[in-house]
């Protein structure tokens, strides 16, 4: 994993950080990476998840997924960061780019109908994810994906396994059925584990190298260390976390390769979570390139100035050759091809924004690979945990999440509490 920051400077950009400012944040960034060490020595909550590579047997995962590893379809039923980062893993390594991993991560019956409507259960194999145990999207998803598998006369505890903490509701019910289970590892916050049973499972059973993933892991955590400038993970968030701080509270994180979009969705989770405390913290926008350059390019160029590009890209990618062009206006794609258009969109954006003094940072992986992968999530884990140390916040937690989920079920149950009444309470102006 490679990170530029030169286009953050502030010769470049504003809001930009200068040299000297950098020199000074990374006496910083060593007072932070000793709290992170101390927090791994002592397998703190959430400083754990940097202690994943050691952490995890991916040979078992191979062995508790070997039931169901005939599937040629997984479906996956789990929210947040118990499905944000498989469905990253597998579109970025399978042979389909996902189509293989179904992911039912939210509870719109019409696209759960659908998608159960299109499976054939007997090749199915049902990966159920939470940490929690109790997330009632999750939950009541594997019911009815359990029902219909019943009705397809499918028995369901064959083809299900179980990734979940210590205990909770669903931890009770695979010990009540004998299903394979495996634990998200402890003190490792979801939006954390991708480099677990979490993120890994999906993958193992469709047969990607989930040893290499790891490999790719412990690589990106040799180069943690107390300097910005040796470690790419920690002077992406550094940099934006001293970006934030001086204006740029949009972070438009842009992959230019379509098998890493789900990457920006994983990202986003990451640091929205993660950072969005205490008033602060950087939104982020998912956008894909080229793709995007026709969509949200103008504002990122010439709106407010409040927003700093992530690009991310593939350092090698294979080529698809244009055709030789027939019409006189088309002669520059000649003996092209649509790998070095691609480059040359990103090359000339990030010239576009940098030639605009808008800042923007660029994440460059060897190529699309498991090692590489790999190297990426633990690089963006170690980011989002310094960013956090930096700014001061928690960046484990996620208060702020619970009052909508009690009140949700507060109203399923058809209780009556404070909550429920704020609902009632709600302030109406309807146009129509
Ligand atoms: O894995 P669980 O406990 O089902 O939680 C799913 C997701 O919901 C959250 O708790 C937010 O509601 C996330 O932090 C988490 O990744």
């Amino acid at each position: 994993m490679y990170v530029d920051i030169g286009n953050a400077l502030a010769s470049v950009a504003d809001p930009g950080v200068t040299r000297s400012e950098l020199e000074g944040i990374d006496d910083q960034v060593a007072a932070a990476h000793s709290r992170i060490a101390e927090g791994r020595a002592d397998n703190e909550f959430g400083y754990a998840a940097l202690n994943l590579p050691a952490l995890v047997d991916a040979g078992a995962i191979r062995r508790a997924v070997e039931p169901v590893a005939d599937a040629g379809t997984v479906v996956t039923v789990g929210i947040g960061g118990s499905a944000l980062g498989a469905r990253t893993i597998t579109t970025a390594l399978t042979d389909d780019a996902g189509d293989s991993h179904v992911v039912l991560d939210n509870v719109d019956p019409d696209e759960v109908e659908g998608v159960l409507a299109d499976l054939s259960f007997e090749d199915v194999a049902v990966n159920v994810v939470s940490k929690s145990g109790t997330t009632a999207e999750t939950l009541a998803n594997f019911l009815v994906v359990r029902e219909a598998m019943d009705e397809a006369g499918v028995d369901w505890t064959e083809r299900t396994v179980v990734t979940t903490g210590q205990s909770g509701p669903l931890a009770d019910l695979a010990a009540e059925h004998d299903l394979p289970t495996l634990a998200v590892p402890t003190g490792v916050p979801g939006r954390f584990s991708a480099l677990s049973a979490v993120g890994l499972v999906p993958a193992a059973i469709l047969g990607c190298d989930v040893e290499a993933i790891m490999e790719g892991a412990w690589e990106a955590e040799a180069t943690l260390g107390p300097s910005l400038f040796d470690c790419p993970g920690y002077a992406y968030g550094a940099v934006s976390y001293a970006l934030e701080a001086r204006g740029a509270s949009v972070n438009a994180f842009m992959p230019y390769a379509e098998r890493l979009e789900p990457f920006a969705e994983w990202f986003a989770q990451l640091w929205a979570e993660s950072l969005g405390k205490d008033g602060g913290g950087q939104t982020p926008a998912r956008a894909l390139g080229a793709t995007d350059q026709h969509s949200q390019l103008q504002l990122y160029r010439a709106g407010r100035r409040n927003t700093m590009v992530s690009f991310l890209t593939p350092r090698e990618r294979p080529g698809v050759e244009v055709p030789e062009p027939d019409a006189e206006a088309l002669a520059y794609l000649a003996g092209t091809d649509l790998g070095e258009l691609l480059d040359a969109e990103l090359q000339a954006t990030e010239a576009s924004l940098a030639e605009a003094g808008r800042p923007n940072v660029r994440i460059e992986i060897d190529r699309l690979d498991a090692h590489s992968l790999g190297e990426l999530l633990y690089g963006m884990c170690a980011a989002c945990i310094m960013a956090g140390e930096l700014a001061g916040v928690d960046t484990f937690t996620q208060p702020a999440v619970e009052w909508g989920k009690e009140t949700a079920r507060d109203l399923l149950q058809g209780e009556e509490t404070e909550r429920t009444a704020a609902v009632e309470d709600k302030t109406e102006l309807v146009v129509e």
